[in-house]
């Protein structure tokens, strides 16, 4: 399908009132928000508030029992094809082909993409040796270390120059040399006019990156603006504990250990 050119003051993403139950669980309770192009944007919530749900509904992973998503102006439910062709997605716990090596899986990405072969190869090449995964390195995906999962995962993400990128915890077992790389990566990629949308639990690395931040917890938005209204003059980390309700210790528990 021709991608048609969308108004230059469209948003990257766009969600209303997604909503997601798993049996009488509600996972998400109508997420509404607006992720402009250009934007370095930041998820934050506790284990379980909802960040994957949302992201994977917003992506078109996972169909949402109401709402609507937007990427770029497109449709995500309506428009997959022209929607996915703009975006990169890391997704969290989705199984990746993982009886390829690095090569292979980024091939077999590249084509199923409708990219030609020797582009293909070409960034392959480029990615494996950024990353540091190694050209000709014939290990199977599956035996790759959980950070190398990240970069390959990433990798994959990349290949076909997407406008977008949704990557849910990029930083998640990754050492700090590479997190270093995956930062200046994803600068470098804002800077040119890309947009990121990322979730993480490592408030330093959204405090350094993110131009916006939205907190989740218990399904909902708590928060969300740019950086500087959400952190107002303190710690990214006294906001979040302030909104999620985070508890303090008072040195009774566990006193048995
Ligand atoms: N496939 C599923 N089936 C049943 N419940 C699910 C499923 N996926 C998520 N949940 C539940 O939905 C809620 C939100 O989960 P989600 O994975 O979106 O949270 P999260 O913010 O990404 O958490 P974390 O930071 O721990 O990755 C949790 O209570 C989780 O147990």
């Amino acid at each position: 399908m021709p991608v048609q050119r969308q108004p230059e003051d469209t948003p990257a993403m766009s969600l209303r009132g997604l909503v997601k139950r798993f049996d009488t669980r509600l996972a998400v309770s109508g997420v509404s928000l607006e992720v402009p192009a250009g934007s370095f944007f930041g998820l934050l919530g506790p284990n379980g508030a909802g960040k994957t749900t949302t992201l994977s509904m917003a992506v078109g992973l996972l169909r949402p029992d109401e709402g609507q998503a937007h990427l770029l102006g497109y449709d995500v439910w309506h428009s997959p094809a022209a929607a996915k062709a703009l975006v990169g997605v890391l997704p969290d716990g989705v199984r990746m082909f993982d009886r390829l090596t690095g090569p292979e899986l980024l091939a077999y990405h590249g084509l199923l993409r409708g990219m030609p072969a020797d582009i293909v190869d070409q960034r392959a090449g480029d990615l494996l040796e950024v990353l540091e995964l190694g050209t000709g390195n014939r290990t199977l995906v599956v035996d790759y270390s959980a950070g190398m999962k990240k970069k390959i995962g990433l990798a994959c993400a990349l290949l076909h120059a997407p406008r977008l990128l949704v990557l849910d915890e990029p930083f998640e077992a990754v050492d700090p040399v590479s997190a270093a790389l995956i930062r200046d990566i994803l600068q470098r990629y804002v800077s040119g006019g890309g947009t990121v949308v990322f979730s993480s639990h490592v408030l330093e690395v959204v405090e350094q990156l993110c131009s916006h931040v939205a907190i989740m917890s218990d399904g909902a938005l708590r928060m969300i603006g740019t950086l500087a209204e959400v952190r107002g003059d303190r710690s990214l980390q006294d906001v979040f504990v302030q909104v999620v309700g985070g508890r303090v210790a008072t040195g009774s528990e566990l006193a048995w250990l």
